[in-house]
């Protein structure tokens, strides 16, 4: 199957012959009228290269650091929730793919797999993604047990003071399957909240609203940087101002994210706004991007205009449905291939010299560029 795929938007359509609709529609699907979700999309197409001719690319090379730690190319691995949907091995064939791809994963506070076995399955670089339920000690365990697995980082989520309004979820009442849980936090109801739902309600926003600490604010990154030594970031951020408050907040970077579009809707595509926050943020602590990136020339636009890296959602979990570790292997290393071409091509040898002047925005006018 894998064979005929080319690229990874192809994984879609045979990830959704695979999975039951329930799950599927989980994966892809946004808030409201999933504008924001195209728009993800959509931006990308905007923003032209420019690229440089007649340089020796022989020696190209994509490696880079993140926090200090090497990694083979800057894509990562996104958290995404309940990946035992997809396929049975879940999150830890995630990250054994990733391991062999030599970048970093970011595990979800919602997997359906305990840290401790996701560290297990292998050396590698892997962050951990917090939500702060109103349980702050059962949190602070997870914090302390993700530090002890050899987590390298924690990765705050700050856009879901509550779930936003995914309709598809709804209409199929998603639910877990008994054999799944939030495994990290089936203490607090990440078992039994998931296994019903309400009339017209998924069992997400069930859990979610029995459980998230909607009161959570900047001042509680002091909280978390006095129950950890990890380095934190914070996901969600889509304005130059929260880049501001997060760097006065101390945190070590930050994730441009509208979390793939499934919270708010009519959010502006992350692409669109990563310039406003790296300006904001003046080069303090690295920005990282995600949301719909779907093929090498899309990193090399996030990279032209200020990310460090950036990390992919839905095309790990849809290679993960379709063939397992092999699928997201696959994912990984098409758009590292791309990337390279898309490097190469642009007459860029390291990823440090792809810089502004290659790429044109929307408001950019096509000709006449800086002489
Ligand atoms: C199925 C699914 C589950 C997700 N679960 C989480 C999660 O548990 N925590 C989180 O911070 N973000 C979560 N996200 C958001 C992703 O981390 C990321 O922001 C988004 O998927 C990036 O967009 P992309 O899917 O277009 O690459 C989820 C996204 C999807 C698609
Ligand atoms: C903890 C509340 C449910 C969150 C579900 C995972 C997630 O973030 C998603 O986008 O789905």
């Amino acid at each position: 199957m894998s064979a005929e795929i080319v690229n990874v938007r192809e994984y879609e359509a045979h990830a959704k012959q695979k999975l039951a609709k329930m799950s599927f529609d989980y994966f892809s699907t946004g808030a409201d009228d999933q504008w924001s979700l195209q728009e993800n999309i959509r931006a990308f197409g905007r923003i032209r290269i420019r690229p440089r001719i007649l340089v020796d690319v022989n020696d190209v090379d994509l490696s880079t650091q993140v926090l200090g730690y090497r990694v083979s190319m800057p894509i990562m691995v996104a958290p995404t929730g309940h990946q035992k949907l997809a396929h049975p091995e879940g999150e830890l064939a995630t990250a054994r793919a990733t391991s062999a791809a030599d970048t970093i994963m970011v595990l979800s506070s919602s997997a359906n797999s305990t840290l401790e076995d996701v560290a297990n399955t292998g050396p590698g670089t892997r962050f951990f993604q917090l939500y702060i339920f109103k349980d702050r000690e059962y949190v602070a365990e997870v914090v302390r047990r993700a530090e002890r697995a050899g987590y390298k980082a924690i990765v705050l989520t700050g856009d879901v003071p509550r779930l936003g309004n995914r309709e598809n979820d709804k209409k199929n009442r998603f639910t877990l399957p008994a054999h799944l849980t939030i495994a990290n936090f089936a203490g607090i109801g990440g078992r039994t909240n998931l296994l019903t739902s309400k009339s017209n309600e998924s069992s997400l926003t069930t859990f979610n609203n029995s459980q998230m600490d909607s009161s959570v604010s900047w001042k509680d990154i002091g909280w978390l940087k006095g129950i950890t030594s990890l380095p934190i970031l914070i996901k969600g951020v889509l304005t130059g101002e929260d880049a501001v408050l997060a760097v006065r907040s101390g945190v070590d970077g930050i994730m441009v994210s509208n979390h793939g579009a499934r919270q708010l809707d009519f959010t502006p595509a992350t692409i669109s706004v990563l310039e406003e926050v790296v300006q904001a943020v003046r080069g303090r602590v690295p920005v990282f991007l995600d949301g719909g990136v779907r093929r090498g020339t899309d990193v090399f636009k996030a990279l032209a205009l200020g990310a460090a890296g950036v990390f992919v959602g839905r095309p790990v979990v849809y290679g993960l449905a379709v063939d397992g570790e092999a699928g997201v292997r696959k994912v990984l290393r098409t758009l590292r291939d791309e990337f390279e071409v898309a490097m190469m091509l642009s007459g860029c040898i390291r990823v440090q010299d792809i810089s502004r002047s290659h790429v044109l925005t929307e408001n950019e006018p096509l000709c006449c560029s800086k002489l």
